[in-house]
């Protein structure tokens, strides 16, 4: 039998992280070697997530560098932004394969990161090795490479959305207006007033208005893919449930498109690729379609009235938004099948 490939989950007792084992406890190829807290080590993960008895027992390691390039082959950093920054150079200059779910690597300048971060950059040379994972749209160039940034949680769903519209030719790219949403898992398992329960239950928040850290990551994709400067307005609002992202886009139409001509596009764009799945005309995504699923649904309305697009996309945020699609680079990564471990539908009602 082929040896599997031996991970170690930094930050696995966060969301992502837990996320990353409850799925890759059931990937063919991968062996989960170590858990790794640093705040918490030489208990079983199950002690602190119950949920997780008798089906995930390992003890949290510590986070030691040069045990991990002794006993693994690749390790998912699911590790605060500015934490990231820090740890990943030194698990590479060990010679581990890397994927960061964080936003460290995502942005190709360091001075751009330092202003919507607020921390300092890696430096160039990581910045420059790390491949952005946006699977649907750069798998090919994670083949094979040592060292990927998966992308936010937003820029995905987002992004998804819009690419092939853009890439098609058919809205106008200074046009872009995004009002997007999340569940509050999107904000980590650290607690702070925003996630408390009295403050989000039965509550709408917009948040970091004009000023969220994944503006300059949407924009970097978008100007490669326009090849020309993109610039958006993006809004993002806290929404009492657990998981899901909702991306709504307004965009104007560059001709007289309809939802058909959206849908053919959008299919064409995405064929052969199996977590995008785009709606018939007249039906619209939901967060719970999508809900601890890997897919990306997308639907549309284009209307001839107003000379606009209405694009939906939804993900869940800490699946395809996170951990999700770190596995699916992971699978693109080793030239394995894109779904492997993946293939679950998504839980309903
Ligand atoms: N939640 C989401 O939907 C998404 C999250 N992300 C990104 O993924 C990363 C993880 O997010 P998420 O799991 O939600 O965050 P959480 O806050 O839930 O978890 C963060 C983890 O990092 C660990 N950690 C904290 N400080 C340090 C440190 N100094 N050194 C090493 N480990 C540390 C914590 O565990 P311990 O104290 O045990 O070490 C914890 O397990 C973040 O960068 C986030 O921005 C990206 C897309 C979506
Ligand atoms: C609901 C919520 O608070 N979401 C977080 C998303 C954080 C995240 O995923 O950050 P990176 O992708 O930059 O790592 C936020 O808006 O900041």
């Amino acid at each position: 039998m082929k040896d599997k490939l031996k991970v170690a989950i930094v930050g696995s007792t966060g969301y992502g992280g837990v996320e990353l084992i409850r799925f890759l406890q059931h990937h063919p190829n991968v062996e989960i070697t170590s858990v790794i807290s640093s705040s918490t080590s030489g208990v079983s993960i199950a002690e602190g997530f119950p949920h997780l008895n008798t089906i995930m027992e390992q003890t949290l390691d510590g986070i030691d560098v040069a045990q991990m390039a002794a006993n693994v082959d690749l390790v998912f950093t699911a590790t605060p932004s500015g934490v990231s920054t820090q740890l990943v150079p030194q698990l590479i200059d060990a010679g581990l394969k890397v994927i960061d779910l964080s936003g460290d690597f995502r942005l190709k300048d360091g001075a751009e990161y330092e202003t919507w971060y607020k921390h300092a950059p890696a430096e160039n040379r990581y910045l420059e090795q790390a491949v952005y994972g946006l699977s649907e749209v750069y798998g090919e160039k994670v083949q094979g490479v040592d060292f990927i940034s998966n992308p936010g949680c937003y820029p995905t769903a987002t992004l998804l959305g819009l690419i092939p519209a853009i890439a098609a030719g058919m809205i106008d790219p200074a046009s872009i207006i995004i009002d997007a949403k999340s569940g509050v898992s999107g904000a980590g398992r650290g607690t702070s007033l925003t996630s408390h329960y009295a403050e989000i239950n039965e509550n709408f928040k917009a948040y970091k208005v004009n000023k969220h850290q994944h503006i300059p990551e949407i924009e970097q994709v978008l100007t490669d893919i326009a090849g020309h400067k993109v610039t958006v307005t993006f809004t993002t609002q806290l929404v009492p449930m657990t998981r899901g992202i909702m991306s709504t886009i307004y965009a104007s139409l560059n001709g007289n498109y309809t939802d058909q001509d959206f849908i053919d596009a959008y299919n064409q764009y995405y064929e052969g690729k199996p977590f995008v799945r785009i709606r018939q005309a007249g039906s619209w995504p939901a967060t719970k379609e999508v809900f601890a699923s890997n897919y990306c649904d997308i639907g549309f309305s284009a209307d001839s009235r107003t000379g606009r697009v209405t694009i939906f996309a939804v993900i869940d945020n800490v699946v395809k938004g996170a951990a999700g699609q770190a596995i699916q680079n992971l699978n693109l990564m080793m030239g394995w099948d894109e779904a492997t471990g993946l293939q679950f539908s998504p839980v309903y009602p």
